[in-house]
């Protein structure tokens, strides 16, 4: 076993434990795009069930989101190379977010209705988790995004719960920088595809991407220690709300 396959299974699994992310018996819906991050997530979640004690089920899907009309077909055909059961749901939602009908973002609107009927299909087949492929640049690269474009502190959670629980997303890549994975899918030579979106790669994330990457060029450290800022925050040592009038923050 090469040592990029070690390192991702050992970080896999070190998120897995310490964030609880999956109990025995489980239904888990895989949400797979086809990218790297997905398919990988959807590997090791497999791979995962011949050497644990515990059992789950998987079900993969894809939301097609209406750019490429040979998409369907192509992640049909990598599904089941990986012969995982999967759903593939047509819609026009990247079209619809790139009309002028929409004001806002293209991604903003595209996201929030891939994830609506994402998580409308999981619920309906009985797989209320969800595992999503973001990875530790992703978790990285929304915390400094929402401080500098909402002026809030926030990112994204390895798990979390919607609808009173109904319905539980999971994270399990997420102490696995993006690099990384690329290389494991290139090591084991698993099939992937090209976003076919035409706003991919343009958004403002990309700013942020190379900042980070230029930080993380003068010293390797910084990446893990953004990271474990997340979950350590000191209040007493941040200002408190403005609107709060006494200079205290809310207990
Ligand atoms: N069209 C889709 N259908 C189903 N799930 C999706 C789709 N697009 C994205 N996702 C899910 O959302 C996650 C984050 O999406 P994002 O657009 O940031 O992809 P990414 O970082 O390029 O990841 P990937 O390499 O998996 O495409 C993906 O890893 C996948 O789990």
């Amino acid at each position: 076993m090469t040592y990029v396959e070690r390192e991702i299974r050992h970080l896999f699994g070190k998120a897995v434990h310490s964030y609880g992310l999956i109990d025995d018996g489980d239904r888990i819906a895989v949400a797979v795009s086809g990218g790297k991050d997905s398919v990988a997530l959807l590997y090791l979640l497999k791979e995962r069930l011949k050497y644990i004690p515990i059992s789950y089920e998987l079900r993969a899907i894809y939301i097609d989101l209406g750019f490429d009309p040979l998409m369907p077909e192509k992640i049909k055909d990598l599904l089941e190379r990986l012969e995982v059961p999967h759903d593939i749901i047509l819609t026009d939602y990247g079209i619809r977010a790139h009309s002028p009908e929409n004001r806002e973002h293209p991604c903003f609107l595209c996201a929030r209705l891939r994830r609506m009927t994402l998580f409308k299909r999981a619920w309906e087949t009985g797989f209320p988790k969800i595992a999503f492929g973001h990875n530790q640049d992703d978790f990285i690269e929304t915390f400094f995004m929402n401080i500098c474009y909402s002026g809030q502190t926030s990112a994204i959670v390895p798990k979390q719960e919607f609808f009173k629980g109904k319905i539980t997303v999971i994270r399990p890549m997420a102490l696995i920088p993006s690099k990384r994975i690329s290389r494991f899918v290139e090591t084991l030579g698993l099939p992937h595809l090209e976003n076919p979106c035409p706003s991919a790669g343009k958004s403002s994330r990309i700013h942020i991407r190379r900042l980070l990457q230029e930080l993380y060029k003068v010293n390797d450290k910084i990446r893990g220690n953004v990271y474990r800022a997340m979950s350590h925050v000191n209040l007493e040592y941040l200002p408190p709300p403005l609107e709060d009038g006494k200079g205290d923050r809310k207990k």
